[in-house]
């Protein structure tokens, strides 16, 4: 039943190739606007089902701080979740679009979803970079509320660039392969939102590399 709603809901509202192009330049990019307010209503109705749980305050070897929950859903457990699966697979596909002009799309099939929540008041995530094993690129949806996103040059949050990380963005991060670049992830850090809950929905390859 819920898988015949999940395969009527629309796709993405825009095409990507603009921001994965700002991505290979910078590092990191934002589009506004990308998942469709049904899409977005219907993923975030399915998750109130979710066991989220606190991030832990403090995480690795620089001492990240965060502020939130979470829920990870990794593998063959997105295929339980019918409104989420098809904002995965929509996610796949207009990243795909554009395998012919970037290399390292073609290999990107994000397994990992991570939905983050944060509550007004909150401040965030501190300073980091994701993790090596996140091949290709991370692709960071904002499903309802909104914080500023910035790229930084330093771990003390020297920001380069500062996106609106509003509800319907995109924010893309570099990841290790892309275009041909080994390895070039980009610092970031997330502010608390501004009045209302955030809640976020991350794409990630986790699985290790064959071979
Ligand atoms: O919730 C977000 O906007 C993503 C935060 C982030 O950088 C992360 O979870 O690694
Ligand atoms: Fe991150």
């Amino acid at each position: 039943m819920s898988s015949r709603r999940a395969t009527s809901l629309p796709g993405l509202a825009r095409d990507l190739g603009a921001v994965l192009h700002r991505t290979v330049r910078d590092g990191a990019a934002h589009e506004a606007g990308v998942v469709p307010g049904v899409l977005r209503r219907a993923v975030l109705d399915e998750l109130a089902a979710g066991a989220f749980v606190p991030l832990p305050p403090v995480e690795g070897p620089f001492g990240v701080r965060q502020e939130g929950e979470h829920l990870v859903l990794t593998g063959a457990e997105i295929d339980r979740w019918p409104a989420v699966r098809s904002l995965h697979a929509a996610v796949v596909a207009a990243v795909h679009e554009h395998t012919a002009e970037i290399d390292g799309l073609a290999e990107w099939h994000p397994d990992e979803i991570t939905v983050q929540r944060y509550l007004p008041g909150s401040s965030g995530i501190s300073v980091h970079r994701d993790g090596r094993r996140h091949r290709g690129l991370v692709a960071i949806l904002t499903l309802e509320g909104s914080a500023r996103l910035r790229q930084c040059s330093d771990r003390e949050g020297t920001t380069v660039r500062s996106f609106d990380a509003d509800a319907g963005s995109l924010v893309v991060l570099r990841g290790p392969g892309l275009a041909g670049v080994e390895d070039d992830r980009p610092l970031h850090a997330v502010d608390g939102p501004s009045g209302h809950p955030r809640t976020s929905f991350t794409l990630r390859v986790a699985r290790p590399t064959p071979g």
